[in-house]
């Protein structure tokens, strides 16, 4: 077995688990939606895919420290939202005996359920191995019908390792250039759901979402582009969590003409990965905002496998060594490796000209 192989194959299945029960909530009217202390939203999604993936993680890897978004504080004060989530995570399991049984089988109790969830609250650091975990990513995606990612990632000693996005809502088929039709109404499961892997030094990965065991992988590589001009740019649905007028003027420097792609969460790391779109760019709206390392660790090993380079606005590596945020980089900028120097520079120009 090579380095990390078994750390690769729970990720893959801890994240394929998770997504039977958010596919659950996601075609549900009512998602069990709460207000964060940020008044950014949470549902029952998110809390079950928690829970299930962090069971999984200990029970595999018992020393790790998780490094998760959600933790169980309103779910201890709120019975009804907490039976709500176990209804749903005591009947999620895989369908193949043998990968459950990898995962260490269901949870016991509702109480236990509760603990899990908290076994999210490392601090992170430079040191050892941390699991980042964002159980859903894209909430207001998820909430809106649209693109939403099951995230993991393992960073050792600060360094991203093992990363696996889960993508129910992107669509098989790489063949298509993605446009804006990605971004919104993904109700309809027909050809969707794929999940990204790779290990740093050994390539990235995709293969279609199962309920069961893992399907047969093929390696992911961005697409080769000369004529910056005719690329496909990727940036978040949010206004607030990234600044759209920026990116509309370093797209407008560099030449682009084609619309930006919309679309929630770490899918756009994964449509650029798999050479569907080409840059992905994220430019900060807040002096104040630190970006999460949750939110970006999987993304980044994942693209520079892929062949592409990711870096913050500045040019700077993302440093997921200093707790549970990139507290020194601002915003994020990731592109194929032939081209990355060219857009960083107008990067760097449109930013400075503020
Ligand atoms: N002001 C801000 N700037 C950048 N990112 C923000 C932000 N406020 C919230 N976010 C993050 O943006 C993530 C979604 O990114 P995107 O816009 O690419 O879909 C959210 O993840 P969650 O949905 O997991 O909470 C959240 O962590
Ligand atoms: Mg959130
Ligand atoms: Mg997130
Ligand atoms: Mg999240």
């Amino acid at each position: 077995m090579s380095t990390y192989s078994h750390e690769l194959q729970v990720a893959q299945l801890a994240v394929q688990r998770a997504i039977i029960l958010t596919k659950r909530v996601f075609h549900e009217k009512a998602k069990g939606t709460v207000s964060k202390s940020d008044a950014s939203p949470v549902t029952i999604g998110d809390f079950g895919a928690q829970a299930l993936i962090i069971a999984a993680l200990k029970h595999n890897f018992p020393q790790d420290e998780i490094v998760g978004e959600e933790d169980a504080d309103d779910l201890r004060s709120n019975a009804a939202l907490r039976d709500q989530i176990w209804d749903l995570v005591k009947d999620t399991s895989l369908a193949d005996s043998k990968a459950e049984q990898t995962l260490g089988g269901p949870i016991k109790s509702v109480e236990a359920m509760l603990d899990t969830i908290d076994l999210g609250n490392s601090s992170g650091g430079a040191k050892g191995r941390i699991w980042a975990l964002d159980p859903i990513d894209g909430t207001k995606g998820f909430l809106r019908g649209g693109q939403y990612a099951v995230c993991l990632a393992l960073i050792v000693d600060g360094e991203v390792t093992v990363g696996v996005l889960g993508c129910p809502n992107l669509p098989v088929s790489d063949t298509a250039k993605i446009d804006a039709s990605i971004g919104a109404d993904q109700n309809d499961d027909e050809g969707k759901g794929v999940l990204f892997s790779a290990v740093l030094g050994c390539g990235a990965t995709s293969r279609p979402l199962s309920t069961g065991g893992l399907t047969p992988s093929q390696p992911i590589s961005m697409a080769p582009i000369s004529d910056i001009t005719q690329a496909t740019f990727c940036e978040s649905v949010e206004a607030g969590h990234s600044a759209h007028d920026d990116q509309a003027a370093i797209a407008q420097k560099l030449g682009i003409t084609k619309q930006s792609v919309r679309m929630d969460s770490q899918a756009k790391y994964a449509s650029i990965a798999r050479g569907a779109g080409d840059l992905y760019l994220r430019l900060p709206v807040s002096e104040t905002y630190q970006e999460k390392i949750w939110d970006h660790a999987a993304g980044v090993v994942i693209v520079g496998e892929a062949g592409g380079v990711v870096t913050d606005a500045w040019g700077k590596k993302l440093d997921f060594s200093l707790g549970r945020t990139l507290s020194s980089n601002k915003g994020v900028v990731a592109a194929p490796k032939s081209i990355y120097p060219q857009i960083a520079k107008v990067v760097v120009e449109v930013l400075s000209s503020k």
